[in-house]
């Protein structure tokens, strides 16, 4: 999952430390001192103290050499935990960085503000001391991606937990992006922490809809609630509820018919389904491979119809990852699940900070 956006981090951290280290090797270094700072070159940051004395040592022992200032001053700087990373160290790296990741389909605005924020914290004014070069790009990195992933996220399982039942969950989103065996997948979920759902099929608009789901349903023991093609959505959805009143069930799960934000006759449907249900949360669905249109569906059903939420399928069918990057910051709503395949189980919470140290694990 995520593999390509995973090698482009790296390539960013591989990035900042060649250019840092080919900074840091003096020019006029002999060869025992060139070979200090090329290959260990952060071992006096990893211990301060002793780089202090390296330096001392070498001041001594080199006392009149032409290089002795700088080796010195090097280790000094590390002694003191300053990182030596300048502007232009970032320049070349950055730009890498801003590509690699609108090639793995990141919106411009959430690549920018990356950026942003990962130049801010290497270059501030407060730096940190830390053992390597690495592990400072892995913390701005951490940080800035974290900032974008997380936007909105709350707590799904608590959000059920504590609401009044039953909990009215309506989806939505374009056709055949795996609204239906997400629906399957979320009943699954919530009878595995004790909930019981029925499902209510508010896609009378699709001839099939009914078996399709209907087959989801009898596979896992679950009720299903609809009406014939052609009839109100808003109306089935309803005696979902009513059903769930009558019979104690906790979630009721809505399905719709797959539409596109600028179908009228069917967002119109959509606010009618929220006038006569109210639904405790509408979920968009659509597919991480879809990339940036799935970001740009993501926005547009988010200002026509307000989401609460959304679910990304087929994350494991996706290397570029730029969808799970974007999807919240540019809606201002969190992603409350991966699919991460076709088997009912494969359904994974959405953690962002999970998803954050998985794409810079370096394994
Ligand atoms: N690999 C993979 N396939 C998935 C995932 N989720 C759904 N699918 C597959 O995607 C296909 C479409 O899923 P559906 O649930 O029928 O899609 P839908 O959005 O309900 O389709 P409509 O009802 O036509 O709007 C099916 O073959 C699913 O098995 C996932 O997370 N990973």
């Amino acid at each position: 999952m995520f593999d390509g956006l995973k090698d482009k981090l790296s390539g960013f951290r591989e990035d900042v430390e060649e250019s840092t280290e080919a900074e840091e090797a003096p020019p006029e270094a002999d060869a025992s001192t060139e070979s200090d700072a090329t290959d260990e070159p952060n071992a006096s940051a990893a211990d301060p103290a002793e780089g202090a004395d390296r330096a001392e040592a070498e001041s001594d022992d080199d006392a009149g050499s032409d290089d002795e200032p700088s080796t010195f001053q090097r280790a000094k700087a590390f002694a003191t935990g300053r990182i030596i990373i300048e502007e232009e160290d970032l320049e070349e790296p950055l730009w890498n960085l801003e590509m690699a990741l609108l090639e793995s389909d990141v919106e411009m605005s959430v690549a920018e503000q990356i950026l942003d924020s990962v130049r801010e914290s290497m270059l501030g004014e407060s730096r940190k001391q830390v053992d390597t070069t690495g592990e400072l790009v892995e913390a701005a990195l951490h940080d800035a991606l974290v900032d974008v992933i997380a936007v909105g996220q709350f707590d799904f399982e608590e959000r059920i937990a504590e609401a009044d039942k039953p909990v009215t969950i309506v989806f939505t989103g374009v056709n055949g992006v795996g609204k239906t065996t997400s629906i399957a997948k979320l009943s699954e979920w919530l009878a595995d922490r004790g909930y019981s759902s029925v499902l209510a099929n508010g896609d009378t608009y699709r001839a099939g809809a009914n078996e399709q789901i209907r087959e989801h349903a009898d596979r896992l023991g679950r009720d299903l609630i609809s009406h014939d093609q052609g009839g109100d959505p808003a109306a089935v959805i309803y005696d979902g509820v009513e059903y769930a009143e009558a019979n104690d069930v906790d979630v009721v799960l809505g399905d719709t018919a797959g539409r596109l934000h600028t179908s009228d006759d069917l967002m119109a449907q959509l606010e009618k389904i929220d006038r006569v249900v109210d639904p405790d949360m509408t979920i968009f669905v659509d597919e991480a491979v879809a990339g940036q249109d799935a970001v740009n569906r993501a926005k547009e059903f988010n200002d026509a119809a307000a989401i609460d939420g959304a679910i990304l399928t087929k994350a494991d069918a996706d290397s570029s990852g730029g969808a799970a990057i974007s999807v919240a910051y540019v809606t201002g709503k969190p992603i409350l699940f991966l699919g991460t395949g076709q088997g009912y189980d494969d359904l994974a919470l959405f953690d962002p900070e999970a998803l954050v140290e998985s794409l810079l694990d370096e394994e």
